[in-house]
C-alpha cells in the first residue's frame, strides 16, 4: 500500500533499539500499512541500514523518518521530513532541511519526500527537549494545525505525544480542522482500546514503545486501527 491516503496504521521502529528477526517478521507481517525507521538519539547509518536491510526481505511499504543529516541513505520507499512547529529554534523547522536540500536537492525524487509539521505535546519526551519545543496549548495546537494545511499545504500533521497517551479531545479537534493535509497521532498507544480511541478521530495511528515492550498488544493495534 504506496498511498498514504490508505494508511490507518504504522509501526515505528527505533534504529537504537533491539528487535530479534522473530518479532521483526511479526512486526512486517502484520497487516500495518508501513513500517517507519526513526527515533530521536542515536540513529546511526549503521543502524539505519541494518534495519533497512532487514526489513526488506518483507513486502510492507518502508518509510526513512529523517532524523539527522549523518543517517540519510537510498532505498526507502518514501522519506518523512519533520519540520518540528512548536520548536523555539528555527533550525528545527527550516535550517537542517534548507542544508539537506542543499546536499541533495539535485538527487531527489521529490515524490519520494513528504514534509511532516510536527507538533510535540509531551514535554517529557525526548524529542521535545532536544528540539526545543514549548509547549502549546489547545489553540495554539489548532492554529499550528491550520497553519500546517493552508499556509504550508504540508501532506502531514503529526501530534506527536511520545511516550505517553494524549488528549483524544485535542486530536479531535484538530481532525475537523484538516481536510487535505493527513492527521497522524503518535504517542503511548498500548491497547487496542487507545487504538481505537485516537484513530477515530486521527487517520494514522503510529505504535512506537509498545513493539519493545509488549509484542502481543503491539501486534493487536492493527486489527483494532482497520475495524
Ligand atoms: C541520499 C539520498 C537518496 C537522499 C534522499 C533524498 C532525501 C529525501 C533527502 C532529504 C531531504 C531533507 C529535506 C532532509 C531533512 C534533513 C533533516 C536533518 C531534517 C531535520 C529533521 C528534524 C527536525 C529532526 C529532529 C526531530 C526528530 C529527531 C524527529 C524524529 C522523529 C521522532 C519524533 C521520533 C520520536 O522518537 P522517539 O520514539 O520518541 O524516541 P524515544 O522512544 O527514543 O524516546
Ligand atoms: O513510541 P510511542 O509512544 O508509541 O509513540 C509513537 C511515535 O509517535 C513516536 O514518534
Ligand atoms: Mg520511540
Amino acid at each position: 500500500m504506496y498511498n498514504m491516503k490508505e494508511w490507518d496504521h504504522v509501526f515505528k521502529l527505533d534504529p537504537n533499539k533491539e528487535i530479534t528477526d522473530e518479532n521483526l517478521e511479526l512486526v512486517c507481517e502484520s497487516g500495518t500499512d508501513a513500517v517507519i525507521v526513526g527515533g530521536t538519539d542515536g540513529v546511526t547509518l549503521d543502524g539505519v541500514l541494518h534495519l533497512l536491510a532487514r526489513i526488506r526481505r518483507y513486502e510492507v511499504p518502508c518509510i526513512l523518518e529523517i532524523s539527522n543529516l549523518e543517517a540519510i541513505t537510498p532505498g526507502f520507499d518514501f522519506y518523512f521530513v519533520p519540520m518540528i512547529m512548536n520548536s523555539e529554534e528555527k533550525q528545527w523547522m527550516m535550517d537542517l532541511q534548507h542544508q539537506a536540500v542543499k546536499e541533495y536537492g539535485d538527487i531527489m525524487d521529490w515524490e519520494e519526500m513528504l514534509a511532516e509539521g510536527y507538533c510535540v505535546l509531551n514535554p517529557e519526551a525526548k524529542v521535545f527537549t532536544h528540539t526545543q519545543c514549548r509547549l502549546p496549548d489547545s489553540e495554539d495546537t489548532i492554529a499550528y494545525a491550520r497553519m500546517a494545511e493552508h499556509m504550508f499545504h504540508l501532506p502531514i500533521f503529526y501530534l506527536e505525544y511520545s511516550g505517553t497517551y494524549g488528549d483524544p479531545e485535542l486530536v479531535q479537534e484538530v481532525a475537523r480542522e484538516l481536510n487535505q493535509t493527513t492527521l497522524f497521532y503518535g504517542g503511548g498507544i498500548r491497547t487496542k482500546q487507545e487504538a481505537e480511541e485516537m484513530k477515530s478521530f486521527a487517520d494514522v495511528i503510529v505504535v512506537g514503545n509498545i513493539i519493545y515492550d509488549n509484542l502481543k498488544a503491539a501486534l493487536q493495534t492493527v486489527k483494532a486501527a482497520k475495524q
